[in-house]
């Protein structure tokens, strides 16, 4: 079964979750239905073993104002940080994944395409692209040792993996150096065997080697504590395959040529001056950037060596496009997507659904709902299928105006040692993890 929540009754085909997670759905989410959904997981005596033992917010403590914000536990000398490995069960051992070797990055490209993320149904598998990887765990200041895989020993086969990159970001403010983590997965024939505690341990240390003692990280489930809870909305772009995959369904009223017509766009761009970003734009993009999401309770520092890395188009991985004024060539405005692919299980005619994600977007002259079309109108001349966006930032503004609808899943922010007072707003969030 696909999405059965065709709330906004509309005639548009209802999206289905993107695989990125599993909580109900939820138009209107805020505060108290955040910290409600949260202590309900909590009452009905969900315990956590292992989070209950880490630094995070722990749910017996929502609502409590007496708390500090900040740090929840200090850092320890580097000399009493465990030197050695956390000890696997018998047959395992720990590897650190090269992702420059073609070989290792295959490996890892394999087990993630058989065993990340799905979405409820189990119709769909994120297949983040070699290229993507090596992108997502190679940016400025990046650690080898943070990128980490299981073997097993006998015939070395990749079973696990979880990583982790350097990044500075802003909490009100205060800049903090954390780490970043994605990418967690164990192979589906070793899964609930406790695995993945001892995944998250062996890169909390090595992140503690190199005196980094905050992270970040999102998921589609809920464990303790959201530091906030974000929807994905889906705006179809080839509403016949995505109706024909069971991503989507026509609406009620609704015949397939109506539909096409519903989410047509034009060929071109509309903006003047709108154009694909380029080496040059760097210093001029960080700017921009800077200042823009300097409004976020929660937001990445970025330098011009991050925004280099991060946002410069590459094929395939990350698009970008900005707005320079063809009178006095300044640049104004900048959106960008990042490409993330599903695998389609069990489908006769299609294998592949490409979908593009909204990264960051400023606006600062041209309206952020005529340069978010025109996002649309690219990501369609390049064949995606479909655009999709979390209700993070000022994404609200357009989601529905541009025919984008909620999908069933959630996404959960969260930060490891630090502690926020209460839960934030998705529009209070500047970040977007991969
Ligand atoms: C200072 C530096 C700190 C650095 C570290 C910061 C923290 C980073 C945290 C990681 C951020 C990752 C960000 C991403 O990559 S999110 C993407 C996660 N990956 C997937 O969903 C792929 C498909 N699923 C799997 O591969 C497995 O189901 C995984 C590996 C997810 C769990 O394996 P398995 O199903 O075989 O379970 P277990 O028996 O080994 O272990 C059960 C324990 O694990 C807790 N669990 C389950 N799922 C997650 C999850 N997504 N984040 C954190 N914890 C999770 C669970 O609540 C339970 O603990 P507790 O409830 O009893 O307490």
């Amino acid at each position: 079964m696909v999405d059965s929540n065709p709330s906004s009754g509309s005639p548009e085909d209802t999206p289905n979750p993107n695989p990125d997670g599993n909580a109900p759905s939820e138009n209107d989410l805020t505060l108290d239905s955040l910290s409600q959904k949260v202590q309900e997981s909590f009452s009905v005596g969900k315990k956590h073993k292992f989070w209950e033992t880490q630094p995070v917010g722990q749910f017996k403590d929502l609502g409590d104002n007496s708390l500090p914000e900040g740090s929840i536990e200090d850092p320890i000398l580097l000399s009493e940080v465990k030197q050695e490995p956390y000890k696997l069960p018998n047959l395992y051992e720990w590897t650190t994944c090269d992702i420059d070797s073609e070989e290792m990055c295959t490996e890892v490209y394999n087990l993630l395409t058989n065993n990340y993320v799905e979405d409820d149904e189990n119709m769909f598998r994120f297949n983040y692209s070699k290229e993507f990887l090596r992108w997502a765990l190679r940016p400025p200041g990046y650690f080898r040792s943070w990128h980490i895989g299981v073997r097993v020993i006998s015939s070395k086969k990749l079973v696990a993996f979880i990583t982790g990159v350097p990044s500075r970001i802003r909490v009100r403010n205060d800049v903090v150096i954390m780490a970043e983590i994605n990418f967690l997965c164990v192979h589906k024939k070793l899964r609930s065997k406790r695995l993945a505690p001892v995944m998250i341990k062996e890169v909390t240390r090595r992140v503690h080697l190199e005196n980094i003692w905050q992270a970040a990280y999102t998921a589609g489930v809920v464990l303790p504590t959201p530091i906030s809870t974000c929807q994905y909305w889906h705006r179809s772009l080839n509403p016949k395959k995505l109706i024909d995959v069971g991503f989507s369904r026509l609406g009620a009223r609704m015949t397939m040529s109506r539909t096409i017509k519903l989410y047509k766009l034009p060929e071109s761009t509309v903006t003047p001056g709108f154009r694909k970003m380029e080496l040059h734009d760097v210093p001029a993009v960080t700017r921009l950037l800077r200042d823009y999401l300097s409004q976020f309770v929660v937001a990445p520092d970025l330098d011009e060596n991050d925004v280099e890395h991060w946002l410069l188009p590459k094929e395939n991985v990350v698009n970008s496009y900005l707005v320079e004024s063809p009178e006095t060539h300044v640049i104004t405005d900048f959106c960008s997507f990042y490409t993330l692919p599903s695998t389609i299980l069990g489908n006769q005619n299609y294998s592949s659904l490409k979908a593009a994600y909204s990264y960051y977007n400023v606006s600062t002259k041209t309206p952020l709902l005529q340069l978010m079309n025109d996002a649309l109108i690219v990501a369609k001349r390049n064949d995606y299928d479909v655009f999709n966006a979390l209700d993070v930032m000022q994404n609200e503004s357009f989601l529905k105006e541009l025919k984008f609808g909620p999908g069933d899943g959630k996404l959960h922010y969260y930060l490891y040692n630090y502690r926020i007072r209460s839960a934030l707003r998705p529009s209070e969030l500047g970040l977007v993890l991969l």
